[in-house]
């Protein structure tokens, strides 16, 4: 439009005619003051076209995608937290995480509180269970398993591999780990006496079982023994609200596989040639055995296998079992060649070293591999996860209450329902069940190659609202507990009310979603039906569970989970990377590597793990893609292509 004021007819100019006079100049100038204006218009909206086009709009929506209402306890900061002297010019982490922000010393370390998004909701405002809006109890969380989440048939994912759990598992035990008050194969007498009149308080947070539950029902099961974690209060900082503290260094700094305390770190060490202590069986390279599992049943001893490893987690089951392992042998992989290259520098130097590299590796597969997956390419580039690390001192770096309690658990419904062991010829051989071998990792002995070659060649489940019914109904029938039940998905509601996680609606909203006033303002998330059941259970929509309103979310942009989950699990990967004085690529700090080093270091990814690490001899180089090994063994290069260059040290 702008275009037809330039278009002048020459014929009929009237630049130098007297006889128009003064009013025709003045509308000539008008005229092109229009049309300046429209053309400086028009250059506008091309910038925008073009800044949409290449996605620098998505990066602008960055800083107001997520906003904060609160932080840490920051009691635990005034009355709490060790006084820490640092060593500025070190080129390494501490083995506790401390030191990492040279103003904030303890942000991010073993032993400090989670963030907190928005402040706990609990009904004392102290540590009781949130209520309903009309004072009553939220509904019962196995109740909810078996009534919202109910749904026994496969869908697979037929893009990528059973991988993306184990790995999902091994970094969660890296950035986080809640203590529960005793282990799950030990539970206090107490919760025996659940059912007397009298009730220890340890019952107050238990799942009670209803007498026609489906499986426990069977067994005449009466309450899962859930059991509150540990808070600050247990390390003689009671505050208020009760303020969990993670076990772990928030960090992504392979601390699972280091320890995240100098005496689990110091166990773990051989103190030769940099290297990590490990167990021989076979010919084989194993985590050590961790020595206080021997178990006496009767007169007799029992030696399961237990291994020792930066997290106490290790034993879970096979699939973190098995990433623990062969990080181990990575470790002892990359220590003996720098040795070798290097046959004058210390043990301390070559652990050091190698432990700079392997959690740089974690990170680059995590971010790289990893989250563009589960996350989706729209995610990646909003929350500027696709683009170098933004060093920024200013944030608080530390894993989100409602990241580990939360959101990362939605990846909770991949877990597959069995794990296939497959020999060279890609048959299986052996079928476990990963509800079945709870804290018995045993049979990865001399399985290793067969396991992930099973990891590799199965197609992983998709992600959805309800958990595999297997982790959702176990019942463990051991020598040291009687028999009990244990169902991840109620587990993972009632944890949420443990931790005093806000209702659905708050998070939601903190997540840039609409807000809403009542169940049916759900529907541009939440499918109807299932805003029919919420109905039923909770007396208003304030009172949704976080992570139920977060689990029946519809998946959108790519992402493997809805919105709500999307935006939390981006955010926290932002955090504790941007955050991160040692992150991978950060320049200008003592720990930087050289460009040399960083241009090896980002050829590495998850394959050359396996193969430096396994006896598995083809391996895919999108290592979480399901390839069909015989149509495409093309795209299955041999483990002889996956070089570790290490000449930049
Ligand atoms: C076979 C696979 C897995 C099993 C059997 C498993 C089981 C468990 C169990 C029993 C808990 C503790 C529940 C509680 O008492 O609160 C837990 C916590 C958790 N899981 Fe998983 N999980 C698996 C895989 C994953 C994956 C793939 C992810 C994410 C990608 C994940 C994320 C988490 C998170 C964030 C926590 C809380 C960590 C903490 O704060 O200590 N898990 N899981
Ligand atoms: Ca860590």
């Amino acid at each position: 439009m702008g275009i037809l004021f330039w278009k002048r007819d020459k014929s009929s100019s009237t630049e130098n005619d007297p006889l128009l006079g003064k009013t025709n100049q003045s509308k000539k100038k008008w005229f092109r003051l229009c049309n300046v204006l429209l053309l400086l218009l028009l250059i506008i909206i091309l910038f925008f076209v073009i800044q949409y086009i290449f996605g620098t709009k998505t990066e602008k929506k960055q800083p107001i995608a997520l906003k904060s209402l609160a932080t840490i306890n920051n009691d635990y900061f005034k009355k709490c937290a060790p006084s820490v002297t640092c060593d500025s010019n070190s080129k390494y982490r501490t083995i506790n995480g401390s030191c990492n922000n040279l103003q904030n010393p303890i942000w991010g370390a073993a032993m400090t509180p989670f963030y907190r998004y928005i402040d706990p909701e609990f009904s004392d405002g102290i540590s009781k269970f949130r209520l309903q809006s009309d004072g009553s109890n939220l509904p019962n969380a196995r109740h909810l398993t078996i009534k919202l989440f109910q749904n026994n048939t496969i869908a697979y994912d037929w893009k990528y591999n059973e991988l993306l759990v184990p790995w999902g598992q091994f970094i969660t035990h890296d950035m986080a780990y809640s203590a529960v008050n005793s282990v799950n194969s030990s539970f206090p007498d107490a919760l025996n006496h659940c059912q007397d009149k009298n009730q220890p308080v340890e019952c107050e947070a238990v799942i009670r079982l209803f007498p026609d539950d489906p499986v426990y029902g069977k067994y005449n099961l009466t309450i899962l023994k859930f059991m509150r974690l540990v808070t600050s209060a247990n390390y003689s900082c009671p505050l208020i609200p009760s303020t969990v503290l993670n076990q772990n260094t928030h960090f992504i700094d392979a601390s699972n596989v280091y320890g995240s305390d100098s005496e689990t770190a110091t166990k773990l060490r051989l103190f030769k040639g940099g290297k990590l202590l490990d167990q021989r069986i076979g010919k084989e390279s194993y985590c050590p055995q961790n020595p206080s599992a021997i178990i006496k049943v009767g007169n007799k001893t029992e030696e399961p296998i237990s291994f020792f490893a930066g997290d106490v987690n290790v034993n879970q089951n096979l699939g973190i079992a098995l990433f623990q392992n062969l990080f181990l042998r990575f470790h002892n992989y990359i220590a003996d060649k720098l040795q070798k290259d290097h046959p004058t520098w210390t043990d301390e130097m070559v652990y050091q070293e190698t432990r700079r590299i392997v959690a740089a590796v974690v990170q680059i597969i995590t971010y790289e591999q990893y989250l563009p997956i589960i996350l989706g390419e729209q995610y990646m580039k909003e929350y500027g996860l696709n683009r170098e690390t933004n060093y920024d001192p200013s944030i608080t770096v530390a894993m989100a209450q409602e990241m580990t309690s939360g959101a990362f658990r939605l990846l909770h419904s991949m877990i597959p329902a069995q794990f296939n062991y497959m020999s060279k010829n890609y048959t299986t051989y052996e079928v476990e069940k990963p509800s079945e071998s709870f804290l018995r990792p045993d049979t990865l002995i001399n399985n290793v190659d067969g396991f992930v070659r099973g990891l590799i060649e199965t197609p992983g489940r998709k992600t959805r609202p309800e958990y595999n019914h297997l982790i959702s109904n176990i019942v463990i029938k051991s020598a040291l507990v009687n028999t009990t039940g244990f169902d991840l998905q109620s587990y993972d509601v009632q944890r949420g009310r443990d931790v005093g996680l806000p209702p659905y609606t708050k998070i939601r909203t903190l997540c840039g979603l609409p807000k809403v006033k009542s169940f049916d303002d759900l529907s541009d998330y939440i499918p109807l039906e299932k805003i029919e059941q919420l109905k039923s259970f909770y007396k208003s929509v304030h009172d949704i569970d976080t992570l139920v309103g977060m689990l029946l979310e519809n998946r959108i942009n790519g992402s493997m989970v809805g919105p709500t989950g999307s935006c939390i699990i981006a955010d926290s990967f932002r955090r504790i990377r941007n955050g991160d004085r040692f992150f991978y690529d950060v320049q200008g700090q003592p720990g930087s590597f050289t460009s040399d080093q960083l241009c090896s270091l980002k050829k590495i990814s998850l394959s050359h793990i396996i193969c430096a690490t396994s006896n598995v001899d083809h391996v895919q180089m999108d290592t979480f893609s399901l390839i069909d090994h015989i149509r495409l063994m093309k795209l299955k290069p041999n483990c002889t292509m996956y070089k570790i260059d290490l000449s930049a040290w």
